[in-house]
Formats: structure tokens, sequence, C-alpha cells
């Protein structure tokens, strides 16, 4: 039965999914709610490394953590410490993150391809203790490490002077400190710039987590239904938020098979799926129109996937319908998150056990035991179905705010809880929430963030630039790539090419400045803030140097 998803309340508007609330034990520590129901499926695979078929049962996963908890604990990381997670997907991550959550400390995890400077930013910041990596990558924190006094852990070989990861496993797992976690005690740290400004920290709650995850998979009738005999593909990395929880924790919580891929390959990809019979593909447009214009695809029989869902960054509908026709078992559709709503705004009802119909080009619908509501961005006032205004969402899976920064927290999270997303859509008579805009300054290559305040940043920081602004430019394959416009200082004759590789050396590679053009002034308003859509406009309209 549909139950009213409109109420009114103090004047807004407010909208609920079409499922009922549910009991969410979000008294739970992250940890024993995922392995609550571990008795059931204690010898089923919980993950599988594509690399090399090894198989990780549930019984072993759950031992491992226990025991890298005792082994992080030993080397001194007390509850409500943070580690770093610099790996990319790999076995030792899922330890090294269930590990951190047992003892209560924190888990920061970065991209592994960042830039030393970008690893140290971020180690810094969150005041990371031990960063756990691949030995390749060590060398973009040992100086860091020295002059800190930072362990560093590798998970393969263990260059002079790190930790060989496999030490911690050898641990007694008895010997785990036994530590009171709260329910607002933060479990994760990821880093997001948000609406405006540079990468902050994420404090996201064991509270936060159990809620996020259980308005997806739990319930009689599941948003994202899930079960323990599906293979979950885990190619998207679990450094960011979306693989982390809709993938990793959902599956966890579920006793589903996590299948490991380090990289996207289409080949291998397509060979996985095939072998260990994926049944859920958690994926991002990118991967999406890889399938959709692949010709391996034909040679491959994924008639073994039951869902496909997009995420993190808008799908076009003839994409949508182009990568149907590949799975020829599959329900398509999408999931709307965003790091500091915990990830999940809204789920695609199709993928509910008991499912609805569902238009293409929605973003899903609200997730239950939580509210929405659609904001005019000049007055503050909601606004009714089918007026696009800026998504706001109330519940406890939310942030509890950025680390150290209260200003930035209270600019997103209003007095009474409400995020604002910095994103522009509507909800229609079907309750299905549509995206067709940004407010926020974000630009999206292939799902990852850039920060144009990072990349401005470094910009003027060359002495032939006076000033620059940075916006995303519209790519077929990228979705968006940051693009500059630079004013030159006086005399400067500095070149496109010059500028593009001053900001090559220092950001990864997804950061990196496509396209440059030279502006006598940067459009500002009267208090200063770059008038980025004018900019956008102008790319829009065909800019040329
Ligand atoms: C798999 C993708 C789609 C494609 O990968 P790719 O084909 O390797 O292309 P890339 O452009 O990413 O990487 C290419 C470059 O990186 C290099 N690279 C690449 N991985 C390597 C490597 N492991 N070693 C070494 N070199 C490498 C590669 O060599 C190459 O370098 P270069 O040739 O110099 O440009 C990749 O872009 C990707 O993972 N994107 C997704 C990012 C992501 O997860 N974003 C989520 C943010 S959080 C969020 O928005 C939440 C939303 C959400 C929504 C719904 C929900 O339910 C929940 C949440």
């Amino acid at each position: 039965m549909p139950m009213d998803t409109e109420t009114k309340q103090s004047g807004d508007l407010i909208f609920r999914s079409k499922l009922p609330d549910i009991y969410i034990p979000k008294h739970l520590p992250l940890h024993s709610y995922c392995f609550e129901n571990l008795s059931e499926f204690n010898s089923r695979p919980c993950l599988i490394d594509g690399a090399n078929d090894r198989i990780y049962t549930y019984a072993e996963v759950e031992l491992t953590s226990r025991k890298v908890a005792v082994g992080l604990n030993k080397l001194g990381i007390q509850q409500k410490d943070t580690i770093m997670i610099l790996l990319p997907n790999c076995p030792e991550f899922v330890f090294a993150f269930i590990g951190a959550s047992y003892l209560g400390a924190i888990s920061t995890m970065a991209n592994p391809l960042f830039t030393p400077a970008e690893v140290v930013k971020q180690a810094k910041a969150s005041s990371a203790k031990i960063v756990i990596t691949q030995a390749c990558f060590a060398g973009k924190v040992k100086e860091y490490a020295i002059e800190n006094d930072l362990k560093v852990i590798c998970v393969d070989s263990a260059p002079e002077g790190c930790v060989h990861f496999s030490e911690l496993i050898q641990s007694d797992e008895h010997e785990i400190p036994d530590v009171k976690i709260q329910p607002d005690d933060v479990v994760a740290l990821p880093y997001s710039s948000g609406t405006t400004g540079l990468p902050k920290g994420v404090m996201l709650t064991h509270k936060g987590l159990v809620t996020s995850v259980a308005q997806q998979v739990d319930g009689e009738n599941a948003n994202l239904y899930m079960h323990s005999d599906d293979v979950l593909m885990c190619v998207l990395p679990l450094f960011h938020i979306y693989s982390l929880n809709s993938v990793l924790l959902c599956a966890l919580r579920v006793g589903a098979a996590i299948l490991i891929m380090q990289k996207f390959d289409i080949a291998q990809f397509l060979e996985l799926i095939q072998k260990h019979k994926v049944t859920i593909g958690p994926f991002v447009p990118p991967i999406v129109l890889a399938i959709a214009k692949s010709p391996l695809v034909h040679n491959y029989d994924l008639s073994s996937v039951r869902t496909v869902m997009s995420g993190a960054a808008p799908l076009g509908k003839e994409l949508e319908d182009a990568v149907r026709a590949k799975f020829p078992n599959a329900k398509l559709g999408q999931g709307y998150g965003m790091t500091e709503a915990g990830p999940v705004l809204a789920m695609c009802l199709a993928f509910a056990k008991e499912p609805f119909d569902i238009k293409s080009g929605a973003c899903g619908t609200v997730v239950r035991n939580s509210e929405m509501k659609i904001v005019d961005p000049d007055t503050g006032c909601s606004l009714p179905r089918n007026q696009p205004g800026e998504i706001c969402i109330r519940g406890d899976q939310i942030m509890k705010g950025y680390l150290n920064d209260p200003e930035a927290t209270a600019r997103t999270i209003e007095k009474e809880g409400w995020l604002h997303t910095g994103d522009i859509g509507f909800i229609d008579d079907d309750d299905e929430l549509f995206i067709v805009d940004r407010l926020k300054e974000l630009i999206k290559y292939k799902g990852f963030q850039v920060a144009p305040a990072e990349l401005e940043a470094l910009l003027i920081n060359h002495p032939d630039i006076s000033d620059a602004a940075v916006v995303p430019m519209i790519d077929e394959q990228a979705g968006e790539v940051p693009v500059a416009f630079v004013v030159r200082s006086n005399g400067s004759t500095i070149t496109e090419d010059e500028v593009k590789d001053f900001i090559s050396k220092q950001v990864i590679f997804y950061k990196r400045v496509k396209r440059v053009f030279f502006v006598e002034t940067v459009p500002k308003s009267p208090s200063g803030k770059i008038l980025r859509k004018d900019l956008r406009a102008r790319l829009a309209a065909g800019i040329s140097n």
C-alpha cells in the first residue's frame, strides 16, 4: 500500500519514501551491525579477489579484521585515532577499515594515485597516525612519516622502515581492547569539497553509516534488495564512499560476495562478470558508457546480472537505454549519493524486493527513515512537486559535520538538521527525483570530485598568473573536465601548455586542467565571488583562444 509521501511541517513541504520506515539498530557499532547475522553465512564467500580468485569466507574476514584491530592497537592506535588507508581495492582495505572500526578508530581513505603533496595534505589534516598502503606508494609519505613519527604499513612487501601488513594479522584476536563506541563516534573520514571551497574531512559516524546501509538493504521490502546468494562487482574504488557504503558495507550486512577488481579494464571486467556470475553491478556512467560501446560485450554471458545501478554522476537517457540491451536479465536504475549525505539520498525503487515501476532518467526516490525537501535557492522556501530547487535531506544518515570546520558545517547543515546538497532537482508526481543542474562549484570527472578552489589556489601561485577561475567543461568520456580561465600577469607570455604542465605536476590525473583560456579579467560579483555561471555560459557558447 503506498503511504502518504508528502507532508507539511512548519511551512515546509516534506517528501518521504513510498516504503514504510523500518527499525534501524543505530545503537550498534558499524562492525557489529554489518556482522549481526554472520552466523547465517559464516562459511559463505565474503571477498573474492578478482586478481587471483582467492576467496575469503565471512568467518575469515571477521576474524582477520579483529586480528588487525589488535595489531593496530599494538602499533599504538587507540580509540578515536585516525588511520589512513591509501590502497586500491584489495582484501586488506577491508580488513583495515573493519579492524579500525572494532577499535573505535577512524579510517580516512585516499586515492593511492594522489601526488605526494595531496597525500600529505590529507594525512596532516586528518592527523593520521598510520598509513596503510602498497610498497609502490610508500615513497609518497616517506618523508612526512619520518618527520612526524608516522608508521607506514605495506600490504605487499615492506620497504625499509615499513611494517608488513602480515604482522598485524599475527595478533591474538582476543586481545581486542574493550572500547565503548558511541553511535555518534566517527568511523570514516572521506574527503570532499562539498558545495564550495577546498576538500574537507567528512565525519561519518557509526550511527550514520548503519542508518544509510539499513535504508538500502534492511526491511521486509528492502529498497536495494540483495541477499547472501548475490555477487557484487566491486570495481569502483573503496576509498570513495559510493563503493565503501553501497558495495562493501551493504554486501557485508546481507552476506553477499564481493568481487574485488583493482583497476577497471573492460575485457577483464566482462570476464569476471561471466566467471563469477556477478548479480549486482554498482557502476558510474563512464563504466556504463564503456559497456554500451564495447564490441567485446557480445563475447560474454552477462545473463547473471539482475541489477545494474549507476550513481555518482548523471546518466543520460540514451546511455541508459543503450546499456539496457546488454544485460538481458537486469533492472537498470540510478542511485543518488553525496559523501556528506552519508551518502545515499535516493535509490531506485525498481531495485526493491517488491519493485515499483520507474522512469528512466530519475535518480531514485528518497530513502526511507529520511526526509527530503526542495527549496528555492533564492528565498529558501520549500517548493511543491515538479518545481526544481535545491535538494535538501534530513535523517540520521547525514554527516556529523566537517572535521575542524564548524563554519563550513554550518553553511551545509541548517540548525533544523537539513543538509543542503548544492544540487538542483525536482520530485515528480510519482515521487521520483530528477536532478537538472548544480548550484555547487564541484566538477565531476568520471565521478571523481575536482574542487575548482584547489586548482585556482595552485594557478595563482604561478608568478605569471595574476588571477584564475576553474569551471567544468562537458566531455563525452569523463562527463566533465576542469578547464581554466587565466589572467596573465603584466607582460607575461605564459602559454596554455605551460599552464597545463604546471598543474599536472602537482595533482592526480583527473584534476589536470584540460584547456586554458586567457582572459583580461575573471568575472566576479561585488563581494568577490567568481561568477562561474558566466564562464560556463561562455564555454557553452563556444570560446576560443
Ligand atoms: C572505473 C572508472 C570509471 C574508470 O577508470 P579508468 O578507465 O581507469 O579511467 P580513469 O580516467 O579513472 O583513469 C585513467 C588514468 O588513471 C590511471 N590509473 C587508474 N587506475 C590505476 C591504477 N590502479 N594503477 C595505475 N594507474 C591507474 C590510468 O593509467 C590513467 O592514467 P593516464 O593515462 O595518465 O590518464 C574510474 O574513473 C572510477 O572509478 N570512477 C568512479 C569514482 C567514484 O567512485 N566516485 C564516487 C564518489 S562518491 C559519490 O559520488 C557517491 C555517490 C553514490 C551514489 C549512489 C550510491 O548508492 C551511493 C553513493
